[in-house]
């Protein structure tokens, strides 16, 4: 099926001439990076391994400060984590002595959330990540498929405005992973959320991104920033769908070359 993708011409996060420093300055991870995300759009870092694309989207998350430059969420400067900010890492991230049900309702306990809304929200989160036959069940009786749903609900349960994806299927095998993608595009059309999601996998960031950033390796700077315009304004909910649709081909060689290109450069 196809959803109609829905996204504000307002940007939400502005990265503003951000370099990243380490070792006394003396390596940089990331260099001079620019970019702005509207309200709404899901966007994918991919790169090869060491570009600094985590690092990015830990500046947005308030985990690492810039050396220079800055970062704005929603209009303010970003000056460490916040509840409008909501992450979802690839290692689970459940307390084991909560069942399914009390870990997502756990986060927005401490947010002063009353506890009837805490009940109803835990309640349609569990629906839409499809664990309510297991939502009374503790994370060890959880695959690990299941145990990643259990943290997706939690952060969306604290109504974060940006969720902020670090491979978060990258523990789990290729038809988990894929139902999981699939999921999470549904999920999207529901929650409205503007999502960055780093991964590894290009096929994954075509599938569920709207846009893609692509960074060369060492110093991490953008090399790409590529519109799916091939979905014509939808997500796909079935992925059989998007690999039928004309430009799919295209886009995927595309990235595959950029990506031997930097590999490539790298070994030179
Ligand atoms: N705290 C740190 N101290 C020193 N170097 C660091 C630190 N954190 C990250 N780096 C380096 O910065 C570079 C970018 O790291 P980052 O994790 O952002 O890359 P990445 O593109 O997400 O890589 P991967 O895909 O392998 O996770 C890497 O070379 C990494 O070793």
């Amino acid at each position: 099926m196809k959803l109609k993708r829905d996204i504000s011409e307002h940007n939400i996060i502005s990265v503003n001439d951000v370099t990243k420093t380490y070792l006394g300055g003396t390596f940089t991870a990331v260099d001079n990076v620019s970019l702005n995300i509207k309200e709404g759009e899901i966007v994918a870092f991919v790169g090869p391994s060491g570009c600094g694309k985590t690092t990015v989207m830990r500046m947005v998350a308030g985990l690492e400060t810039p050396t220079t430059g800055g970062i704005q969420v929603s209009g303010h400067d970003v000056q460490g984590p916040g509840p409008d900010r909501g992450m979802i890492f690839q290692a689970y991230t459940s307390f084991p002595w909560l069942t399914a049900r009390q870990n997502v309702e756990y986060g927005i306990k401490i947010l002063g959330v009353p506890a009837a809304e805490r009940r109803e929200r835990a309640q349609k989160l569990l629906e839409e990540v499809h664990l309510i036959a297991a939502a009374d069940k503790y994370p060890a009786e959880l695959s690990g498929g299941m145990k990643q749903r259990v943290a997706i609900a939690r952060t969306l349960a604290q109504k974060p405005e940006v969720l902020l994806m670090d491979e978060p299927f990258g523990a789990l095998d290729a038809q988990v992973r894929w139902e999981m993608q699939e999921m999470m595009v549904e999920i999207m059309d529901v929650e409205k959320k503007t999502v960055i999601m780093v991964t590894h996998d290009i096929q994954e960031a075509i599938y569920m991104a709207d846009r893609i950033v692509f960074y060369t390796r060492t110093p991490g700077r953008i090399k790409e920033d590529v519109y799916m315009d091939f979905k014509q304004g939808h997500r796909f909910t079935s992925k059989e769908d998007l690999l039928s649709q004309p430009g799919y081909l295209e886009i995927e060689k595309q990235m595959f070359a950029w990506m031997r290109e930097e590999i490539q450069l790298q070994a030179a």
